[in-house]
């Protein structure tokens, strides 16, 4: 199924980002966690490619399973800067093979510590090109990436509203944002595209932060702001990881129910593949 039919049916979608295994593990060590993640029945779960130094070529396996094993939809992420164009229809190809449907097209990150290969042939630059291309070679529902506080490459909030817009109209049916932990932030985002039109679904990324390692990895992948509250339970918890972990999931909690009672589009949550907090996370918010 196409999510994009999922959406606009009056009720907030629940979604999973889960990682495929390393390729030093084998693919049944996580799929208890995977398997424990689809029986809370999320609308749909994403599996990562390349993110954060997991295999990009387990991602197809994954999500075959997720969907044909679990019966869940599967949205694939696949990134195009370091992939050359005939890799993408390779992987395109495969992916319809396998039924899936949905794909998360972005640019990607630049490998860190290397020369970016900005100015290379044969790849896709930006996402907007990646998913004109899927638009018209291949038939898949397309979400794409979207940033509250502005992606951190871009000097200013107007002018990467004007790369979203356009992003939005090469062919995305769906929007997923980056975590964000103070939900003005992403209310304001949403006034702010509405003013330039951008009318199709938004899912709010929510991150639980479970331990104090994460702060510091995630204001390097990201440089989300963190509002004084949260701030407030780092410093208190940094040396009692217990403590941490649960006021983090309160944290998390507390930002879903939130926009949860303004009636966002969906909560996409990152899991990183934790099965235990993510389903507590579920529970507590009622969300199944
Ligand atoms: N769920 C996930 O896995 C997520 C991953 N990311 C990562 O964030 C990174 C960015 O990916 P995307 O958002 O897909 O990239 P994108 O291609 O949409 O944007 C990347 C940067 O290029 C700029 N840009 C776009 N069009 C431009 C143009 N015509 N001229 C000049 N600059 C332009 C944007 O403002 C932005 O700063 C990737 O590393 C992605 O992997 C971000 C959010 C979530
Ligand atoms: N720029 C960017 N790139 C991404 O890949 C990405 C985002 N943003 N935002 C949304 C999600 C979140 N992602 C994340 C978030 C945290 C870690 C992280 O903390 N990784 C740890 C290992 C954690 C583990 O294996 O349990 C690390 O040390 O790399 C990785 C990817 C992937 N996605």
């Amino acid at each position: 199924m196409k999510l994009s039919d999922r959406f606009n049916k009056g009720k907030t979608l629940v979604s999973f980002e889960i990682f495929p295994p390393k390729q030093t593990v084998t693919l049944e060590s996580i799929f208890k966690t995977t398997e424990g993640l689809q029986t809370l029945n999320p609308d749909f779960t994403s599996i990562t490619y390349g993110a954060g130094g997991s295999a990009s070529d387990r991602t197809i396996e994954t999500a075959d399973k997720i969907k044909n094993t679990y019966g869940v939809e599967a949205l694939a992420h696949l990134t195009c800067i370091n992939s050359h164009k005939d890799d993408i229809d390779l992987m395109l190809n495969q992916l319809q093979a396998h039924n899936i449907e949905n794909i998360l097209a972005m640019r990607g990150d630049y490998p860190i510590n290397k020369n970016n290969d900005k100015g290379r042939e044969n790849t896709y630059q930006y996402a907007k090109d990646l998913i004109a291309h899927i638009k018209s070679n291949h038939d898949f529902c397309i979400a794409a990436a979207a940033y509250p506080e502005g992606h951190p490459e871009c000097p200013d909030l107007n002018t990467d509203l004007l790369h979203l817009k356009e992003k939005v109209n090469s062919g995305t049916d769906f929007l997923i944002t980056q975590m964000f932990f103070d939900n003005a932030i992403f209310y304001d985002f949403l006034d702010r595209i509405k003013q330039v039109n951008i009318t199709i679904p938004v899912s709010a990324g929510i991150m639980p932060l479970l331990n104090s390692k994460q702060v510091g990895r995630i204001k390097g992948l990201c440089g989300a702001s963190i509002p004084k509250p949260l701030q407030n339970i780092i410093e208190k918890y940094e040396h009692s990881s217990l403590d941490f972990e649960k006021a983090g999931i309160e944290y998390a909690c507390s930002q879903i129910t939130d926009l949860v009672a303004n009636q966002v589009d969906g909560i996409h949550l990152y899991t990183m593949n934790k099965l235990e907090q993510s389903k507590t996370i579920i529970q507590q918010t009622n969300l199944r």
